[in-house]
């Protein structure tokens, strides 16, 4: 079955970036999150907020939107390359600008930006596979119009010797295709409620992740109470379950001892909540309601 209605490239490319915008809002608001902003509060964080999320994931949907656009039917070549890594940066400053300077969604421009770009590519007709390995090729592009910044994420990769945000690109986000997607639509299938299938995703993609947002802020001790803690709940049943929902509690706990957060799975998992909703292999699709937040 067939959600988006053939309504052309501009029509398309509208949808797609409400489509990214909302899944960036459904992921803020999810709750609770271990050490994550979230609608109980700020998590680990104290420059950010669920305002301020929010208020950062509407200033990128005109970003989204020229990714989608510019992208449209196109091949990964480094002109696309080129072309959507300046989109990218122009969405990081209005990220900023929205924010008055927090980074509140670096990771998520990238991930969902990419993902938005390789849906387009597909004429919005991509099944998931085929959209993150369009986006794996864009991401393994050289973009030799970057300019060369030493972050904290690229840090955190050397001195661990993980792989970080662009690694998971470059491989075809491995955590969305191979653990959140099922994952979720696993949680759906045995009947637990959207809001625990997304947290189930949530923590699929932490028991593997090596979260550079983690690293830089914890360490190795941080990173090993994540990975450890969200298994502890998928192996209790999920958050469907109380057990799975108490260990829930006793992540969070821990990881707010440690002023973690996982950053990097919390964009990860927006940009599930997006390819769910995009992908042609989505058994689940229904119109999406003007004002909804799935
Ligand atoms: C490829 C880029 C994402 C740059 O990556 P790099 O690793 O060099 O740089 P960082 O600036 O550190 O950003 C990486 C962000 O990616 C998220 N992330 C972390 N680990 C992973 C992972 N293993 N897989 C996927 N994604 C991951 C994470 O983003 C979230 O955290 C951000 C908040 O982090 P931080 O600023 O560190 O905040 P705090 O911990 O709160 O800091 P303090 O308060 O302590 O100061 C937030 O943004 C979340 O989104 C990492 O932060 C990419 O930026 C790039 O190269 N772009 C170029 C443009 C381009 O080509 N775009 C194309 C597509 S549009
Ligand atoms: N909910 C959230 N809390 C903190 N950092 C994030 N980065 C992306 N989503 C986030």
């Amino acid at each position: 079955m067939k959600l988006q209605p053939q309504i052309g490239s501009e029509g398309s490319a509208a949808w797609l970036a409400r489509v990214a915008t909302q899944s960036l809002i459904t992921e803020a608001r999810l709750s609770p999150k271990p050490g994550l902003v979230d609608s109980r509060g700020s998590g680990a964080h104290h420059d950010l907020t669920l305002e301020l999320m929010e208020r950062s994931a509407h200033s990128l949907s005109p970003t989204f939107h020229a990714l989608a656009l510019q992208s449209w039917q196109r091949p990964a070549d480094i002109a696309l390359r080129q072309l959507v890594g300046r989109l990218g940066r122009e969405g990081e400053a209005q990220m900023m600008a929205a924010t008055g300077g927090v980074n509140t969604h670096r990771g998520a421009i990238w991930a969902l930006g990419l993902l938005v770009a390789a849906a387009a590519m597909h004429g919005c007709e991509g099944s998931s596979s085929e959209i993150a390995a369009s986006a794996a090729k864009l991401a393994s592009l050289p973009d030799s119009c970057a300019p060369k910044v030493f972050s904290k994420g690229l840090l955190a990769t050397r001195r661990y010797r993980v792989p970080g945000a662009r690694e998971e690109a470059q491989l075809g986000f491995p955590h969305i295709m191979r653990l959140a997607l099922p994952q979720l639509r696993r949680s759906r299938q045995s009947g637990a409620t959207e809001e625990q299938a997304r947290l189930d995703a949530l923590m699929a993609i932490m028991t593997s992740l090596s979260d550079t947002c983690v690293l830089s802020r914890a360490g190795l001790e941080g990173l090993e109470t994540m990975q450890n803690g969200a298994r502890s709940v998928l192996v209790a049943g999920g958050t469907a379950t109380a057990q799975g929902r108490a260990a829930l509690a006793w992540l969070d706990k821990q990881m707010l001892a440690l002023n973690a957060s996982p950053g990097g799975a919390a964009d990860l998992l927006a940009a599930t909540l997006l390819v769910d909703r995009i992908a042609c292999d989505n058994a689940t699709l229904t119109p999406l309601p003007q004002h909804s937040h799935f």
